[in-house]
């Protein structure tokens, strides 16, 4: 468990959880050894001269004094070593997420992650704050005092010895037989967590759909799954529980029965035997709550492995020796991406020359989004190249590659903060003056002058105070005040009113001016502004042109535009 732990956050922790791991077992047997003073203290209060018990008492005074001071200072240490270790684990966390590639996050890891960066790392990480300490209690108490019970009476001593290996082979056997259990569990965990973001997320298309009060089946079926692994879990777990408590029960038996005898034969005092089944007493409750806590410590240890396996995710490859792209224009050469056995770009070759606009339109499902994707590298090709200025796209640095695109989504994120922040996003560093000009090239300063706050107001969690259409004109501001030579589009493709529709497409007009765009169209009035019109189907080019060219042609791209966009011809 240590070892998974120091793996998943860096070998630069291992002293300090090494020096706490000393201090609580240092605890620990300072803890068995006060208890164990008790026997002579015992011994010497009722033999026949009581006063004999002086010295042991001072002793068992000095014992517990150190006893009391180790604890303090090993929870302190535990609590701090936990704390800093939680916090070394959300920047690893963080920096990690921040460099895996853009297309790893879909529905299902936004949920496994959250519920990791929630609850899994609080767990995970509560391992040294809360468990290790009763856990290393509970394994070195009980042995200290049973070397010590050995000392005073090597037949009681050695009987309670005896439960050693009893008490260790339950617990392997109980983690054995529940692992499968925790496992599931722990699955079942992850598969609601996704569940549940996927609910909130389809709730307009659920009341679209009039199930406002009948529940989600999906999560239904996910929670009642969930319920059932807990169940298990917990029935799993009982063996162990129930095998333990037999266990202590039996060796008390036996060291009452085994005293009994030997003080009746007279080879033992019943002081000394009663102070022994006293300490064997003390000696169970930390037993006791092994199981309890072994169980805590699996659940953590599943939770470390989740993060494990997310910081196992490779990021995609940096260059060792990045390049810097020489121009702005866009190359594919041959190039083939799946995602998973679904090839969906396929052997596509294309050059856009620097300055030229290029729509690209195609049937749902034809690669469009996904062409804009790998240009910008949130995936990286299966085969073939993507290039930006002359330079494969893998070759260039990150950093330098994102300098030189904008991207305008179909479906615009905002952070839950003003405006202002929002459209700084596009260039943290931006003069006041960059940021107006900017909102006012997208039209974004009538939205701004009709909100009360005006720059300062709040846009709420994702943007929802604002229509899609002002939405969309704060990530055409965000866009043109990063200044990108290179401009990627995916067309908004639901109705905006009149006003925003002639707003963002005048923002648009001005973003594209003088550089190289590459936007997938739905609109006639997007297509006619392009250069030339590339259409996809199945991930290849099939047809290429301009747009009364291919309509003159009468081939896939006038039969499309014919067919399903005729009402927006009329644009
Ligand atoms: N994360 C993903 N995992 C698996 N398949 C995906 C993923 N993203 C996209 N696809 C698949 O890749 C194919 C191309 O998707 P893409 O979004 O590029 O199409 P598109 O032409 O832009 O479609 P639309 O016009 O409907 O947005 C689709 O069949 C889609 O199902």
């Amino acid at each position: 468990m240590i070892r998974m732990l120091l793996r998943v956050l860096g070998h630069e922790y291992a002293r300090p959880v090494r020096r706490t791991v000393a201090l609580m077992t240092m605890t620990a047997v300072a803890e068995g050894l006060s208890c164990a003073l008790l026997v002579p203290v015992l011994r010497a209060l009722f033999g026949s001269t009581p006063a004999d018990a002086w010295p042991w008492l001072v002793a068992f005074g000095a014992a517990v004094a150190v006893y009391a001071v180790l604890r303090y200072r090993s929870d302190l240490s535990g609590f701090l070593v936990g704390t800093t270790l939680l916090r070394g684990m959300y920047h690893r966390l963080g920096d990690h997420l921040a460099r895996l590639p853009v297309g790893w996050y879909d529905a299902r890891r936004v949920g496994e992650v959250s519920v990791l960066a929630g609850q899994g790392v609080l767990q995970a990480m509560s391992v040294i704050a809360h468990l290790l300490a009763p856990f290393v209690s509970a394994c070195v108490t009980p042995l200290t005092i049973v070397a010590v019970m050995i000392a005073f009476n090597w037949q009681l001593g050695l009987a309670a010895l005896a439960a050693a290996p009893v008490v260790a082979a339950i617990q392997i056997w109980a983690g054995r037989s529940t692992a499968a259990a925790d496992a599931e569990r722990h699955d079942r965990d992850r598969e609601a967590a996704g569940r549940v973001v996927e609910y909130l997320q389809a709730q307009p298309m659920l009341r679209v759909g009039g199930r406002t009060a009948e529940r989600f089946r999906l999560l239904d079926d996910s929670l009642r799954g969930l319920q059932r692994a807990y169940r298990r879990t917990l029935l799993s777990a009982l063996p162990g529980v129930v095998g333990l408590t037999l266990t202590v029960q039996a060796v008390f038996t036996v060291l009452l029965v085994l005293g009994a005898h030997l003080a009746l034969g007279g080879s033992a005092g019943a002081a000394e035997v009663l102070s022994i089944l006293v300490l064997a007493a003390r000696c169970a409750d930390p037993l006791l709550v092994l199981s309890d806590i072994a169980g805590k410590i699996r659940g953590a240890r599943s939770e470390l492995a989740g993060l494990d396996a997310v910081l196992r995710t490779e990021p995609l490859p940096e260059a060792p020796e990045p390049v810097r792209p020489v121009g702005r224009g866009l190359e594919f050469e041959s190039v083939v991406f799946r995602h998973g056995r679904r090839t969906v770009i396929d052997g596509l070759s294309l050059s856009v020359p620097e300055g030229e606009r290029l729509a690209v339109v195609g049937p749902s499902g034809a690669g469009k989004s996904t062409l804009l994707q790998l240009i910008a590298r949130f995936y990286d090709v299966d085969a073939g190249v993507v290039r930006v200025g002359g330079a494969d796209v893998r070759a260039i640095g990150t950093e330098v590659l994102m300098e030189q695109i904008a991207i305008v989504f179909q479906e615009v994120y905002l952070f839950d903060g003003t405006i202002e922040e929002n459209v700084r996003l596009g260039r943290p560093d931006a003069g006041e003056a960059e940021v107006r000009a900017a909102a006012a090239a997208a039209r974004l300063d009538e939205v701004i002058e009709r909100l009360p706050g005006g720059w300062a107001a709040n846009v709420g969690e994702g943007g929802a105070l604002l229509s899609g259409g002002e939405r969309q004109r704060v990530s055409i501001a965000r866009a043109l005040l990063k200044n990108a030579p290179i401009v990627l589009l995916d067309e908004v493709t639901s109705a905006l009113d009149p006003v925003n529709e002639a707003a963002v497409h005048e923002g648009i007009e001005r973003l594209m001016a003088g550089r190289t765009v590459v936007m997938v169209a739905h609109r006639m009035r997007t297509v006619r502004r392009a250069d030339r019109i590339v259409f996809l189907d199945g991930g290849r080019i099939v047809e290429e042109g301009g747009h009364d060219e291919l309509l003159r042609r009468g081939g896939r791209y006038a039969d499309f535009w014919n067919v399903s966009m005729a009402p927006a011809a009329s644009e």
